[in-house]
């Protein structure tokens, strides 16, 4: 990124300050302030409708604020030209709910795919970089078959060696367990524990899923109308006197304890 100020001073991997952005007359952001540092992960939990894909839409430069910014090792997103914005979505791997796959290609193209796109390796530099890749996520048996002929566990694994493949420096998973069930939840929780081992990625985590937030996080942040009330180790947050993340909390046990009634 840029020369001045950027990568090698920045403080924080992600910043974000007093950040506004309204759609006619709805606030959806109203002051979101949030650091992340290096190397860790962050999950954003918050009900429906709070801000966090608009917060994180942000992050990737696909919106840009009413007021306040967003930086990505200390540059500015809203003020980067188009090619400093692609070379630092190069830096962002993205997992999103849907896997986005090519249905046409199968699991080995589809990894390549970013590397023939982006960069100008041989077929046997891609060769080696796809077979390191699928078998971090454990598909290294699966490279001739077609993304519908694997289990869904499987695709977000395809999905994650995708994102992964250009070694980013910062992974963004919005909402990636969305409609999975437990078993497969708990492989992609495992993804996201190898995007931070293997890669040192910085992660910023949108999930729904309480538990796992608990488990991954380096830090939980609490979205709540559009700002971040309480942001902070899982042990501090559990015990944040703030009303929002109390009736949040509360919400979730009481849910989990109506599941375990009824299961
Ligand atoms: N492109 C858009 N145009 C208009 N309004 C939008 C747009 N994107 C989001 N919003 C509104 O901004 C608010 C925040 O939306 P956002 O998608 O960030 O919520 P969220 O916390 O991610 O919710 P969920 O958990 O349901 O995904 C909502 O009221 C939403 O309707």
């Amino acid at each position: 990124m840029s020369d001045s100020g950027g990568q090698a001073s920045a403080k924080w991997v992600i910043e974000v300050k007093d950040l506004h952005k309204t759609f006619g007359d709805n606030a959806a952001l109203r002051g979101v302030n949030l650091e992340v540092p290096e190397g860790t992960t962050c999950v954003l939990m918050g009900v429906s409708g709070s801000g966090k894909s608009v917060l994180m839409k942000h992050i990737m430069g696909l919106m840009r604020p009413d007021r306040g910014f967003v930086k990505v090792y200390g540059d500015e997103v809203a003020k980067m030209d188009e090619a400093t914005l692609n070379q630092m979505r190069r830096q962002q791997g993205v997992l999103f709910q849907a896997n986005a796959l090519f249905d046409s290609l199968n699991v080995y193209d589809n990894v390549a795919f970013p590397l023939r796109e982006r960069t100008k390796m041989s077929e046997e530099e891609i060769r080696q970089t796809v077979d390191k890749t699928l078998a971090m996520v454990g598909l290294s048996h699966a490279t001739t078959r077609f993304p519908g002929e694997l289990s869904g566990g499987m695709q977000k694994r395809v999905g994650f060696a995708r994102a992964a493949i250009l070694q980013p420096k910062i992974l963004l998973y919005d909402d990636p367990t969305a409609g999975l069930d437990p078993l497969t939840t708990a492989s992609v929780n495992e993804i996201i524990f190898t995007g931070k081992q293997q890669l040192g990625a910085t992660s910023l985590v949108i999930t729904p899923d309480v538990a796992s937030a608990f488990g991954m996080a380096d830090h939980l942040a609490l979205m709540h109308e559009g700002r971040i009330v309480e942001y902070g180790p899982p042990d501090a947050f559990r015990e944040s006197q703030h009303p929002a993340v109390q009736a949040f909390l509360k919400n979730y046990l009481r849910r989990r304890a109506q599941r375990g009634r009824t299961t």
